[in-house]
């Protein structure tokens, strides 16, 4: 039997609060991918942005934080990085992708859980094969030192890093100025994108309409999600400001962390108004701002 391809799933976003359909948008790509019978998920990452991001709302990522890792204890295979959170200012999503994959390759880390004994000492041949340097081969993660290898370069046997995403996110990729044309070609080309569908989304068009995308399309994994569930955290703030009932739409521990420390508020929906995202003043003069 053909081994199946490793690979580790990696979603961008506010998080504002998370919802339990950010942790759906995981188990549905796992299943996609699993049932092409080319790949195995290994692990899924999620990486709450930047608090320079600029966005209408955004609070603190201290407690953006606090709440994904409190609705992800009852998950095994999906973890909350707050890498990119901790950075002094907003990171590019490339180079969120890039960081993950150097990061994969540290000691200690949990990447290959999952994986037995014999295939951790193939990736060791493979990795020496490289000329990198093994440093505790028998533990139970591969630890490299002194190495830059990257998940975007594809190696047979190691895992591939995949961006994970809505299909409004597919959507940003023409906005312009906020995505630079380098950046979704390095994300397509190299490490590749899985996308949900969402309401009022229609993912194949975009890529029918982009011939960057169109070129790579062999990389982006469209998936249908037939339970639709239009959980928006937008939608999610305004109800708890007007003090209506959010149950069954978040972990109860997310709500009881919510109320506890009065996190949405009228004030802090009033955070960042009017002001332009990070990527749009970075990119750009004089563009208005998402209104997502
Ligand atoms: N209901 C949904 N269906 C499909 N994808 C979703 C859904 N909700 C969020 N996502 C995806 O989750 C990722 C993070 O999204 P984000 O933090 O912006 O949540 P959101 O619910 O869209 O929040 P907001 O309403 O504040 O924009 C994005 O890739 C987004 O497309
Ligand atoms: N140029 C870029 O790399 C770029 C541009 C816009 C948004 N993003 C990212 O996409 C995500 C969008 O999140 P929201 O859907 O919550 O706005 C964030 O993680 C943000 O950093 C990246
Ligand atoms: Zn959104």
């Amino acid at each position: 039997m053909k081994s199946r391809i490793p690979v580790i799933l990696l979603a961008c976003g506010s998080f504002n609060p998370i919802t339990n359909m950010h942790m759906r948008l995981f188990e549905v790509a796992r299943d996609h991918l699993h049932q092409t019978g080319r790949y195995q998920v290994i692990e899924g990452i999620m990486s709450p942005v930047n608090d320079n991001y600029g966005k209408k709302g955004l609070v603190s990522a201290r407690h953006r934080i606090a709440m994904a890792k409190l609705a992800l204890e009852t998950s095994d295979w999906i973890r909350v990085d707050p890498w990119e959170s901790k950075q002094d200012t907003w990171t590019e999503t490339v180079k969120v992708l890039r960081g993950n994959s150097h990061k994969s390759y540290r000691s200690g880390d949990p990447t290959y859980r999952g994986l037995d004994l014999a295939q951790l000492q193939l990736k060791q041949a493979l990795l020496a094969r490289l000329g990198l340097q093994v440093i505790n081969p028998l533990q139970s993660s591969l630890g490299v030192h002194k190495s830059r290898l990257f998940l975007n370069q594809k190696v047979p046997g190691l895992p591939e890093l995949k961006l994970l995403c809505g299909a409004d996110f597919l959507q940003t990729f023409k906005t312009p100025n906020l995505w630079k044309e380098e950046d979704i070609q390095e994300i397509v080309e190299k490490f590749g994108l899985v996308c949900i569908s969402r309401a009022g989304s229609d993912p194949s068009q975009y890529i029918k309409d982009s011939a960057l995308l169109t070129q790579f399309q062999h990389n982006i994994f469209l998936v249908k999600e037939w339970i639709q569930n239009e959980i928006s955290a937008t939608q999610i703030r305004s109800a708890l400001c007007r003090g209506l009932s959010v149950k069954y739409l978040l972990p109860d521990s997310v709500i009881a962390y919510i109320a506890q420390h009065n996190i949405y508020t009228e004030e802090s929906e009033r955070r960042n108004e009017g002001d332009l995202l990070q990527p749009l003043k970075l990119h750009s003069t004089g563009v208005t701002p998402l209104s997502d």
